[in-house]
This record gives structure tokens, sequence and C-alpha cells, in this order.
């Protein structure tokens, strides 16, 4: 099981990193790839058609501006599609990428999640995975435990 990151270019990194690391944790193997509706729109192309045919389950697709990387992806993909929207540095306080990657026509779903909430998109990248295995799950569980575990040891410093 894998889980393919995509990203319209390298300056997303620093966010989509959160993506990687989390997953990494949870044990989930990941392909990491720049691709850009539009400044690469064969390699889009190849990889939208192709990705599920390499073993990838479930993408992650993150864009900053006019963000169409996610929804390009997920109209040539049969695979589930998270986006995350990139504050990038000229963004319009990241509203372009949060209305472009959230407004999807009916037909071609993209779930999208938080301004630059790349964690979170692998964690439902795992969650998803999870459904159909249960060793994923068991990990998704104990990652669980460790953020009560987390919340009780920070209200304890408290008192
Ligand atoms: N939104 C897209 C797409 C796309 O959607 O295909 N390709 C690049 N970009 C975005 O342009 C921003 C600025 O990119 P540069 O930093 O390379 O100028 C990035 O956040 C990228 O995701």
């Amino acid at each position: 099981m894998k889980v393919g990151i995509i990203m319209g270019s390298t300056s997303d990194l620093p966010v989509m990193q959160k993506a990687i690391d989390i997953l990494e944790h949870l044990g989930i193997a990941t392909e990491v790839d720049i691709v850009s509706a539009h400044r690469t729109p064969e390699k889009l192309f190849d990889y939208g058609q192709n990705a599920h045919t390499r073993g990838i389950n479930v993408i992650i697709a993150g864009a900053g501006g006019a963000a169409h990387l996610p929804g390009m992806v997920a109209s040539l993909s049969p695979l589930p599609v998270i986006g995350v929207p990139v504050k990038s540095r000229n963004s319009i306080d990241g509203w372009d990428s949060v209305l472009s990657i959230l407004q999807m026509p009916g037909g071609v779903p993209v779930a999208t999640v938080a301004l630059d909430g790349a964690q979170n998109a692998g964690i439902l990248a795992a969650q998803i995975l999870g459904a159909t295995n249960t060793e994923i799950q068991d990990r998704i569980m104990t990652y669980k435990e460790e953020l009560k575990q987390k919340v009780i040891d920070g209200a304890k410093s408290l008192k």
C-alpha cells in the first residue's frame, strides 16, 4: 500500500513535508513528486492516468494560488484525491488556494483539508488505507492514544 504525494512546486515542500512525516510515523510508504498542471501538463496526464497502476492507493495533492493540480488529478484518476491548499508566497491570504481546491464541480470530488493542513491529509490517507487493513487501523488507534495522552499530560502540567 502506498500514498502518492504530489505538489505543484518545490516551494510547497516545507508544507507538504508534514504529510510525508506523519505517513512515515504511521509506517506507510510514500512516493513523492513535483507535478504541475500548469507547468508540466504532460506529466500531470501521465501521473493521473497511471498512478493506480503503480500500486498507489491514495493521492495527496498540494498546490498554492490557482491550485488546479488536485482537481485535475482527480479528473484523471480513479483513486481518492486529498487536496492540500498551500498558502504560497503570492497567494491572496490562501483563499485562492482554498477555493480552487474546495469548489469542485459535481462528480469529481477532492477531499480538501485546511490551509497548509498537510498533516491531516496524511492522517486521512492513512485512515482510507486503514478501512481495509487492520494493521494500519491499529497504528491509527495508537496515534489517537498518543494525541489523547499529550492533552492529558499538558493539563497535568498546569496543576
Ligand atoms: N497551483 C500550482 C500548480 C498547478 O495547480 O498545477 N502548479 C504550480 N502551482 C503553484 O504555484 C505556486 C508558486 O510556485 P513557485 O514557488 O514555483 O513560483 C506553488 O504554491 C505551486 O503549488
